[in-house]
């Protein structure tokens, strides 16, 4: 057994992994799959969009010169969305156009049908338009060469809609990682499976970690390893390792005689960046690397705690992922915040407590959820923010200012008393 020699500083802890974060290879991926990732490289317009002059309204297109109201208009061919007029408009007459059609020649402007006698094989036009009323001009969107997307952008709704209007099928980003989940632990139940027997919990961190690493942009999948038997976390471990660009593993990490995940990584070639933080919760967190012929892969061993788990994830295993994937700028909003009372920290660690917010005249104010023990599940579940206190220091001051990360984005947006 092995114990903790030096804890590694939590902003120290961050850099090396991200050092270590090579970004994935480049892949070109259907349009809706690359959706949360980023474009690898810059994507110009193809051509002028729209694509020609169209009507912005079913009516009629004219010739401004004659759109007077009261003037009477002989209808002579229709242009709907999709396929264009054969005919051009002369003095005195007009195409039946749809939203969308393409303006017709000769014409160059188009009457809502309402302001007309309506459909018909004539009509009596009832209020004069101007050049260019409701054309939609070639090249109003966005013109060829335009730089429409730049590397490093994340592919959200608005980015898939311009990119096909520009005829793009497919997009160039970094491949999503791979992620396997892996809990240890003799005492682990999947849930639904059966009733628990004595000693035994329900397995909640790997379903908690694959909802993590989704939500982060990756393909995530458990393995199974309910064990603390060496061998068998050894072949969940290769198992893992077949496909995976990062493997979590929960549990076993700590210094306990039954904590095996770290020699067992270390036996399969893992090469140990750090082993323990100087953070509450996540103390035991192991972060190791694996680089040969057969690939790359990154290794989180998260505390079983419940809370460390999901804490780690949030602070460690997140930003990896979003580096793999070309997406540094999603970091979670940091914001400043206060507490109403003196708050202690004792653990000699920096601790990631967990906190409500409220928006207040002073700012936002921070709450504890209550008791901070790492395996009480529901304390997550009420936190907005991890409010980040010491590692040095004993604490903070009332009022004085607190760093901390938001983890329920909408609480930024909670309305200012008194509106
Ligand atoms: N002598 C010491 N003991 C401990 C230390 C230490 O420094 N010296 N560190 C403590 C800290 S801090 C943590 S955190 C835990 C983490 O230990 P492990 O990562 O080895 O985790 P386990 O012992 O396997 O489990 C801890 C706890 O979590 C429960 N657990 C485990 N897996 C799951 C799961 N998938 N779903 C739900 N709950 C899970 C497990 O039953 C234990 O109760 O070590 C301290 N001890
Ligand atoms: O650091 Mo542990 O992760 O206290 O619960």
């Amino acid at each position: 057994m092995q114990l903790f020699q030096k804890l590694t500083d939590h902003h120290d802890a961050v850099r090396l992994i991200l050092e270590n974060a090579r970004r994935l290879p480049v892949e070109m991926v259907p349009l809706v799959e690359a959706r949360g990732l980023a474009l690898a490289e810059d994507l110009y317009a193809r051509f002028d969009s729209p694509p020609f002059d169209n009507s912005a309204v079913d009516g009629y297109a004219v010739r401004s010169a004659d759109a007077e109201a009261g003037r009477v208009f002989e209808v002579v061919d229709e242009a709907p969305a999709g396929r264009p007029a054969e005919g051009s408009v002369g003095e005195g007459e007009a195409i039946k156009i749809f939203t969308g059609g393409v303006i017709p020649d000769g014409a160059d402007a188009v009457v809502m049908v309402e302001n007309t006698s309506g459909w018909g094989e004539r009509f009596e036009l009832k209020k004069g338009a101007p050049a260019g009323n409701n054309v939609r001009e070639r090249g109003g969107d966005v013109h060829e060469g335009d730089l429409i997307l730049a590397a490093g952008t994340e592919v959200g709704v608005p980015e898939i809609a311009l990119a096909a209007t520009q005829g793009y099928g497919e997009l160039p980003v970094y491949r999503r990682p791979k992620v396997v989940v892996l809990a240890t632990g003799t005492e682990l139940v999947e849930p639904g499976a059966r009733e628990l027997a004595p000693g035994e919990i329900f397995d909640s961190n790997s379903y908690a970690l694959v909802a993590q690493a989704l939500e982060a942009g990756a393909d995530a999948r458990r393995v199974s390893a309910a064990s603390d038997d060496a061998d068998v976390l050894r072949a969940a471990v290769e198992e893992a390792l077949e496909d995976a660009d990062v493997v979590v593993t929960s549990g076993g990490v700590s210094v306990g005689e039954k904590d095996l995940v770290k020699s067992t990584l270390l036996d399969l070639g893992v090469s140990q960046v750090f082993w323990g933080v100087k953070l509450k919760p996540g103390k035991p967190v192991f972060f190791g690397a694996r680089d040969d012929a057969e690939g790359s892969a990154r290794f989180f061993g998260l505390p079983g705690n419940p809370v460390s788990a999901m804490v780690c994830f949030e602070l460690f295993v997140r930003p990896a992922l979003m580096a793999m994937t070309g997406r540094e700028d999603r970091r979670r909003p940091r914001v400043s915040v206060y507490f109403d009372d003196d708050v202690e920290n004792k653990f000699g660690r920096m601790h990631a407590m967990r906190v409500t917010l409220t928006r207040t005249e002073k700012g936002l104010r921070a709450e504890s959820v209550g008791a901070q023990g790492s395996g009480l599940v529901s304390s997550l579940t009420k936190a907005d923010a991890l409010a980040l206190i010491g590692p040095e220091s004993e604490g903070v001051r009332a009022g004085e200012p607190v760093e901390a990360i938001v983890l329920r984005e909408d609480v930024l947006l909670g309305a200012v008393p008194g509106f």
